[in-house]
């Protein structure tokens, strides 16, 4: 007998018969299963199949991967194996992932006295009909490089330097012309099982059908805008589009400006693992780049990060990074050409090796939320966003919901699409759009949901947010309002209470919120954005408030508001119109105001290819009756939105403040209206 097989571990010495055991059993052999060192050398019949069951877990724990390590044992302090008994262990790995239909690919090596140690990646073959998913939001301040980075990887092709890569993704003729990204765009990368990039553009196009086929890993690339103007855009693929990770891009020779620490506070606020990417290194100079490299260093490790920065410089490094990414505090940098390709094997391999966040909840009940909604001819209403949790199967009744008076009606899915290939089922963690039945399309908008009818969904008007205020230039009080993001919901929402008087930047607080236009559905502890211009809080949800006593608070604010009026009080003007505007449904109305200028890409739609897209009303959440937006006649960019303050005065006044932060950026107009 073998010395392994001598053992004293009950998993070994027994055969696991897993049909004949019930549940608590097999869940205490699992839990005493260890692999030993030797184990792998040569298995008899029942080591072998307790490795494959062991394997076969691991394999479903990780949706459809795993890592696996040879040479080291839960039985021996002393790691590594002889050249021969490695061999021999390498080679039982290989049969185990043949029989669960499986590749194994080497990661890395060690040689030392003690032996040879591998790590292996056990990776599920390509199903036609299934893949792995993971997103990452692609972020960072205009001209950073993040368009082309995409275009280099998604097409092979490296850029000029000159934008080319660029203008393989560009959709809008507007980007086409100023070369910048300006709504949310998905651009995939597909992995095999012995993870080579199955991207293969046919002149320049893409089949993202073709793609998805042949892959086992498909990576989600949410391209988002760097320019402050599409700052809510931004936001919204960071909430809404819920990106497993985030690629913070900086170039070179800019280093960290403008939007980049922006866009890094949103994904910890986010709690979005952030791996960062320097691009741009063939054209900046040495002691520029070590520059930029220091204060990322800084800003890394500061206080508000409390990230562990680690310099990837060759393979031993991605492995170490991707391995142990989610857990810990790790944030991997990578520094790259785009131009002369420099490091994009080691980003490659890297992206190769992550993997989803969400952890598997097939037996929960379904939750989809709802990113865009489209209109596509000969198809009918089609909606896309992300599958929560559960499964989804076609011709499923689901409740979709809430509309304008925050109810949830049945609504059974026609079909389902992932990454424009038709399939059967979606499940958590996947993103995926599906052909509605019998619904009108200005029924459907961003941030509802289609949810399980044993979760009996309710709406809400109101909520109570713990927030922390990153940014603003005065005081927030009650009767502020800004768009309130959390997850795919996107609206103004106005402060009603809140447990001090005041908020300024750094203040954290306990605040009543009350949406203007429409109830929505939430849930406990989601993470939310509320912002205006560069007016910045981040937080979670608290407590969920239900329609029936909002709807009473509502009742006692219109009684409030005719008291007032038949006081003769002249002056309930746009803040309390557009509270009334918001209440009284009005959905019709609501919903012609629509109208958001940039559209989405909309690459997870339900039929092949964009051309076939259309979305005529698109949700854009500064239309609220309340828009106080002002723009500088100057620049002619829009600005950050007037602060609505309420003063006894009677009268209205506008006041300029300066930004001591940002020299260049245009002054914070505030507007004071009086009651
Ligand atoms: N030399 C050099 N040029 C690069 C590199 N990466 C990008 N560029 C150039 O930088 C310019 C800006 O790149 P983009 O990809 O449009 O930047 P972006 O971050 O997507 O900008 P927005 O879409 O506006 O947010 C283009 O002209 C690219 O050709 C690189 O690694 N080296």
């Amino acid at each position: 007998m073998a010395e392994h097989e001598k053992q004293d571990l009950p998993s070994l010495q027994s055969p696991i018969k897993e049909e004949k055991l019930d549940s608590p059993q097999q869940e205490r052999l699992r839990e005493n299963f260890v692999i030993l060192k030797n184990m792998l050398i040569s298995p008899d019949d029942i080591v072998f199949d307790q490795l494959r069951s062991h394997l076969q877990e691991k394999i479903c724990d990780g949706n459809g991967e795993t890592l696996f390590e040879v040479g080291v044992g839960a039985d021996d302090s002393v790691c590594g194996l002889q050249e021969e008994e490695y061999d021999a262990s390498v080679a039982t790995l290989k049969s185990l992932a043949d029989t669960l239909e499986a590749d194994c690919v080497l990661l890395r090596e060690k040689k030392s006295k003690t032996g040879t140690q591998g790590q292996f990646l056990v990776r599920k073959k390509a199903d036609a009909e299934d893949f792995m998913e993971v997103r990452v939001a692609v972020v960072g301040n205009v001209d950073a490089g993040k368009s082309t980075l995409l275009g280099v990887l998604t097409h092979g092709e490296l850029d000029n330097g000159r934008g080319t890569a660029r203008m393989k993704l560009f959709r809008h003729k507007h980007e086409m012309e100023t070369g910048r990204t300006s709504s949310v765009g998905n651009d995939i990368l597909g992995f095999d099982s012995q993870g080579k990039v199955v991207n293969k553009p046919d002149h320049g196009h893409l089949d993202w059908v073709k793609i998805c086929e042949a892959s086992s890993k498909v990576i989600t690339f949410i391209d988002l805008a760097g320019h402050e103007r599409y700052l809510k855009t931004t936001v919204f693929g960071m909430t809404g589009h819920l990106p497993d990770f985030t690629m913070l891009m900086v170039g070179a020779n800019a280093g960290v400006v403008g939007m980049t620490k922006e866009h890094l506070g949103l994904a910890l606020a986010l709690n979005v693992p952030v791996f960062v990417i320097v691009t741009k290194i063939d054209m900046c100079p040495p002691n520029v780049l070590q520059d930029t490299l220091k204060l990322l260093h800084k800003i890394l490790k500061s206080a508000g990060c409390r990230k562990v920065p680690l310099l990837v410089r060759n393979a031993e490094d991605v492995v170490v990074s991707a391995t142990n990414f989610v857990s810990e505090r790790l944030c991997p940098i990578f520094q790259v050409s785009n131009v002369s390709g420099d490091n994009l094997d080691l980003l490659t391999m890297f992206l190769n090796l992550l993997s989803s966040r969400t952890p598997q909840n097939d037996s929960d009940p379904a939750q989809f939320q709802i990113d865009d909604t489209y209109q596509v001819p000969g198809v009918g209403v089609v909606v896309s966003g992300t599958c929560m949790k559960g499964i989804i199967r076609v011709n499923d009744t689901l409740l979709l919901g809430p509309n304008g008076l925050g109810d949830f009606i049945p609504m059974p899915i026609k079909s389902i699409h992932r990454k424009r290939m038709p399939v059967r089922e979606v499940r958590g963690g996947q993103t995926a759009s599906f052909a509605l039945k019998k619904i009108k399309f200005h029924d459907v908008r961003k941030g509802q949901v289609l949810v399980d009818p044993s979760l009996n969904p309710s709406s809400c008007w109101e909520f109570k947010g713990e927030i922390l205020v990153l940014h603003h230039p005065t005081t927030i009080s009650t009767k502020y309002q800004a768009m309130v993001h959390v997850g795919s919901v996107r609206q103004t929402a106005s402060i009603i209470a809140m447990d001090k008087e005041c908020l300024r930047t750094g203040d954290k607080a306990i605040v009543h919120f009350r949406f203007i236009k429409h109830p929505e559905y939430l849930k406990n502890g989601l993470k939310m954005v509320f912002r205006e211009g560069r007016t910045k809080a981040v937080g979670r949800v608290l407590e969920v408030i239900p329609k029936i006593a909002s709807l009473q608070h509502q009742k006692n604010h219109k009684i409030m508001k005719m008291v007032k009026q038949a006081g003769g009080s002249d002056g309930s003007t746009t803040q309390h119109q557009g509270l009334a505007g918001g209440n009284l449904g009005g959905t019709k109305k609501q919903r012609s105001r629509r109208g958001g200028k940039h559209r989405s890409r909309g690459s997870n739609s339900a039929v092949s290819g964009n051309s076939g897209l259309h979305s005529p009303s698109k949700q854009g959440g500064t239309n609220s009756p309340v828009s106080t937006t002002v723009s500088n006649p100057i620049s002619a960019t829009p600005v950050a939105s007037g602060i609505v303050h309420t003063t006894a005065s009677g009268t209205s006044t506008s006041t300029v403040h300066p930004r001591p932060d940002n020299l260049t950026s245009p002054p914070l107009v505030t507007t004071q209206v009086s009651v």
